[in-house]
């Protein structure tokens, strides 16, 4: 059995790995259209803010690694097209040769694109995205230089909010735009949101919400970001206003969902039963909507790759679907969420209600101590959680996968009230914030 894998990074990489770890008789093909593969993207903001002494170890593993393994890996070559009938694919590699691959089952593993913003100017010099390995490396390369004193992000979402706080630790001026409200508006609520708007205004970057960019202006390279409401001096401008799936080899043959990624079944699955989509290229099934949706995450890509590999080695295994479990952590302050915000819900049509709980991490006597603030979602009929969000200077983040457990299972509001957590001062407090949270639910 011959399978190829189309996209090697997260998604590919961890089909490829099940597949050959589990399945000697296969034969596995990867190609990927970059010189490098593994990239944690988490870490550009990290190193461009100089929060980590080198980038080299960004990388969690290589060609040589897939090698050994027995893979055929094919890297800076392109897959122009597939004959889906044919059960061929055609490639060019970086010096213009061509080839054929042929397919017993393939797997799509193409991931997304950063949406650009269609405004005048967007030709211009030092205007960057930040998807790619070396997308990081030319931000980088352009913050390092002095002349580069104004740096505009737009999309104040996860990567803009990262972005920004890294360009200020550099000591640039920073503006950060959005359309929305508040910073962080798809995964967290205003109480949560405003408390990540104060940090980035106190720690020094100027806010602009419910703004849109409407131009970029210079000769030759970016000097300003013209947007409804002014107009601001730029020598960077890093756009990051969300991802599209990549799936453009595809979509004419497979069934796609609204924004063009690739849907699937539970077992990674498309419409052509010998064609499996992972990661952010392919839909999702979200336990608290309860629906197929599209969430793009490492850890969907890295899970949904799992079950491609099982599923094409010939094991059986279904999805068990996703919360979109997430977290961030700007200038020390840590903000973590699962599920659905309130406005998330009722925007999909969900009837929720919400419980709140703010208090000191620990007792009042520990000398380290902090405050923690938590919002718990819930379905108002069936009040099944479907969502939690959670905020503090310390590190609280664990406690978030309880709650998406919770989601995964369908546990009520009520069941939480009750749940044996446990207390010790050095942690929490007697009266624990989640229980508390939950014992104010109506
Ligand atoms: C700056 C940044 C920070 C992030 N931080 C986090 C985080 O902290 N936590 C988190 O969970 N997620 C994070 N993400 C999101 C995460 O990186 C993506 O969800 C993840 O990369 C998806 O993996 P993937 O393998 O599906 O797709 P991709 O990473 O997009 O990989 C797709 C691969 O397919 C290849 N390819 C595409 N088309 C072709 C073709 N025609 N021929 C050959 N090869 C092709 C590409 O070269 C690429 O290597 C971050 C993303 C960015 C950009
Ligand atoms: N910590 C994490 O888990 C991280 C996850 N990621 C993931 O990578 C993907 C891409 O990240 P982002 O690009 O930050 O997308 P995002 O979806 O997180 O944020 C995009 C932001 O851009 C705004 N926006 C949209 N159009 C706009 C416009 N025309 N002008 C101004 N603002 C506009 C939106 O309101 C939103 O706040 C996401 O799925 C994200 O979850 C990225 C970085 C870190």
């Amino acid at each position: 059995m011959k399978t190829v894998i189309i996209g090697a990074n997260h998604a590919g990489i961890a089909a490829a790995n099940t597949l050959l770890d589990n399945y000697p008789e296969q034969k596995v093909v990867m190609i990927d259209r970059n010189s490098n593969l593994s990239y944690l993207g988490c870490g550009t903001a990290l190193w461009v803010g100089r929060q980590i002494d080198s980038y080299e170890n960004l990388f969690y593993t290589n060609r040589e690694a897939f090698e050994a393994k027995g893979a055929d890996i094919r890297m800076e070559t392109t897959v122009k097209k597939i004959d889906f009938e044919g059960k061929k694919i055609f490639c060019e590699s970086l010096d213009g040769a061509t080839f054929e691959e042929s397919y017993d089952k393939l797997i799509l593993a193409t991931g997304s694109l950063p949406i650009a913003p269609q405004i005048p100017g967007s030709d211009l010099e030092g205007i960057s995205f930040l998807k790619l390995f070396q997308d990081g490396q030319e931000v980088d390369r352009q913050i390092s230089d002095p002349a580069v004193k104004n740096v505009a992000v737009i999309g104040a979402g996860y990567i803009g909010v990262e972005i920004a706080e890294a360009a200020k630790r550099r000591g640039k001026e920073v503006r950060l735009f959005d359309v929305a409200s508040t910073s962080l508006a798809s995964y967290y609520d205003p109480w949560f949101s405003k408390d990540m708007d104060e940090n980035l205004k106190k720690n020094g970057v100027e806010t602009h919400y419910g703004e849109r960019a409407t131009a970029y202006k210079g000769s030759k390279h970016v000097e300003a970001v013209v947007t409804d409401k002014g107009e601001y001096p730029a020598d960077l401008v890093i756009n990051a206003i969300g991802f599209i799936p990549n799936t453009g080899l595809g979509k004419e043959h497979l069934e796609c969902f609204g924004n063009g990624a690739y849907r699937v079944d539970s077992h990674q699955k498309t419409s052509d039963p010998d064609v499996y989509a992972v990661g952010d290229c392919a839909t999702i099934y979200s336990n608290a909507l309860r629906a197929e949706t599209y969430i793009a995450l490492a850890t969907n890509a890295v899970r949904s790759g799992i079950v491609a590999g099982h599923n094409v080695g010939g094991t059986e295994l279904e999805s068990i679907g996703v919360q979109g479990s997430n977290g961030i952590s700007i200038f020390g302050y840590n903000m973590v969420s699962t599920g659905l915000s309130v406005n998330m819900a009722e925007k999909n049509g969900l009837k929720v209600e919400y419980t709140d709980f703010e208090d000191l991490q620990r007792p009042g006597f520990m000398k380290h101590n902090a405050k923690v603030k938590i919002r718990i979602v819930y379905e108002k009929e069936s009040r099944r959680v479907v969502g939690a969000q959670m905020a503090s200077e310390e590190d609280i983040s664990m406690g978030i996968h309880m709650f998406s457990l919770a989601i995964e299972e369908g546990v009520t509001i009520d069941k939480l009230k009750l749940l044996d957590i446990f207390f010790l001062p050095h942690f929490n407090q007697p009266y624990n914030y989640i229980t508390m949270a939950a014992l104010g639910a109506k």
